[in-house]
C-alpha cells in the first residue's frame, strides 16, 4: 500500500535563546498510522510536537500538516488536528457533558455529548465532574475532547503516564480503535513496551536530533542481528503479568 505522508517535518530547528532544543529534525508521519516520538527527558519531543500543533514558533525549517504549511495556514491546521488540553483547562464546575458542549461551541460545531462520551466508554459519567474521575477515565475524557472536531490527526503526549496496567491496556485499545477508524495518531511515551505493541513506527530523538526511525520490529531485529543479547535469560512472565493475573484481566475502575 502506498504510504501517504500526512505530516512532513523538514530540518526543524528551535532555539531558546542560546540553547538549541531542536537541532535539525526531519521525519514524515504516514496517514493512518500510530507514530511514536521516543527519547530521553529534554530530547525535544514536546517542543517538536507543539511546533507541529502550531502552538509554538519555530526558529527555522518547514512543516506541512495535511497539505498545509504552519507558516501560512496555521488556522487550517488547527481545524484538522486534535490536541489534549492540560487538566487546568477543564472548568471545575462543569460536568463532562457540559464540557463537551463547551468545546464543541469553541469549534463552532454541534456534537452530541453522549456520542463523544460513548466513544471512550464514559456515558455513565456524563454528569460527573472531571476531578471525580479516575486516572484512566481522565485520560479517556481528554482523548474524547481531541476527537470533537473530527480531526485527521490527534496528538497524545504521554497519555498513559501514571495509569495502572489494566487502564493502560484499555487506553491502548482505544488508541488502536481511533487509528482503525481512520485518524492518524502521534504519541510520545517513555514506556518502550507500550511503543513496541502500539506504534506502527517510531522515531528516536536525542539531543534535539532524530537518531533513528523505523518500525519497532525492524529496530529490534536489527539490534539482534548485530549480535546483541540480553545479559540475563528473561523469565517467561514478568511482574506486570502477575499483577494482571492476580487482579483480573478485565479492565475495571473502582
Ligand atoms: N520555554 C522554554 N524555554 C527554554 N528552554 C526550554 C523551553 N521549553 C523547553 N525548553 C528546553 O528544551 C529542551 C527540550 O524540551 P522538551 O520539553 O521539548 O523535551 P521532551 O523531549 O519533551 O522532554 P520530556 O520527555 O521530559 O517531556 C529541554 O532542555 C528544555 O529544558
Amino acid at each position: 500500500m502506498e504510504k501517504k505522508p500526512v505530516i512532513t517535518v523538514k530540518n526543524l530547528v528551535k532555539n531558546y535563546g542560546d540553547f538549541a532544543a531542536v537541532r535539525d529534525v526531519s521525519f514524515e508521519v504516514y496517514e493512518g498510522e500510530i507514530f511514536g516520538l521516543l527519547g530521553p527527558n529534554g530530547a525535544g519531543k514536546t517542543t517538536t510536537l507543539e511546533i507541529i500543533e502550531t502552538l509554538r514558533e519555530k526558529t527555522s525549517g518547514e512543516i506541512i500538516v495535511d497539505g498545509f504549511s504552519v507558516d501560512t495556514n496555521a488556522d487550517s491546521i488547527k481545524q484538522r488536528i486534535g490536541v489534549q488540553l492540560q487538566a487546568a483547562g477543564y472548568y471545575p464546575n462543569l460536568n463532562l457533558s457540559e464540557l463537551i458542549d463547551l468545546f464543541s461551541g469553541l469549534y463552532g460545531i454541534t456534537k452530541k455529548p453522549m456520542e463523544m462520551l460513548g466513544k471512550v466508554a464514559l456515558t455513565d459519567k456524563a454528569k460527573a465532574k472531571y476531578k471525580q474521575l479516575s486516572g484512566g477515565q481522565k485520560q479517556r475524557f481528554s482523548i474524547a475532547t481531541t476527537l470533537i472536531n473530527n480531526p485527521r490527526i490527534i496528538f497524545l503526549d504521554e497519555p498513559t503516564t501514571g495509569l495502572d496496567p489494566q487502564a493502560r491496556r484499555n487506553l491502548w485499545n482505544l488508541i488502536r480503535e481511533i487509528r482503525d477508524a481512520g485518524t492518524t495518531v502521534v504519541i510520545t511515551t517513555h514506556y518502550m513496551d507500550e511503543a513496541e505493541v502500539l506504534c506502527d513506527r517510531v522515531a528516536f530523538i536525542d539531543g534535539g536530533k532524530v537518531i533513528g526511525i523505523d518500525t519497532p520490529d525492524n529496530f529490534i531485529d536489527k539490534l539482534v542481528e548485530s549480535g546483541f543479547e540480553r545479559p540475563k535469560q528473561v523469565k517467561a512472565a514478568n511482574l506486570e503479568d502477575v499483577f494482571i493475573n492476580m487482579t483480573g484481566k478485565e479492565w475495571r475502575e473502582s
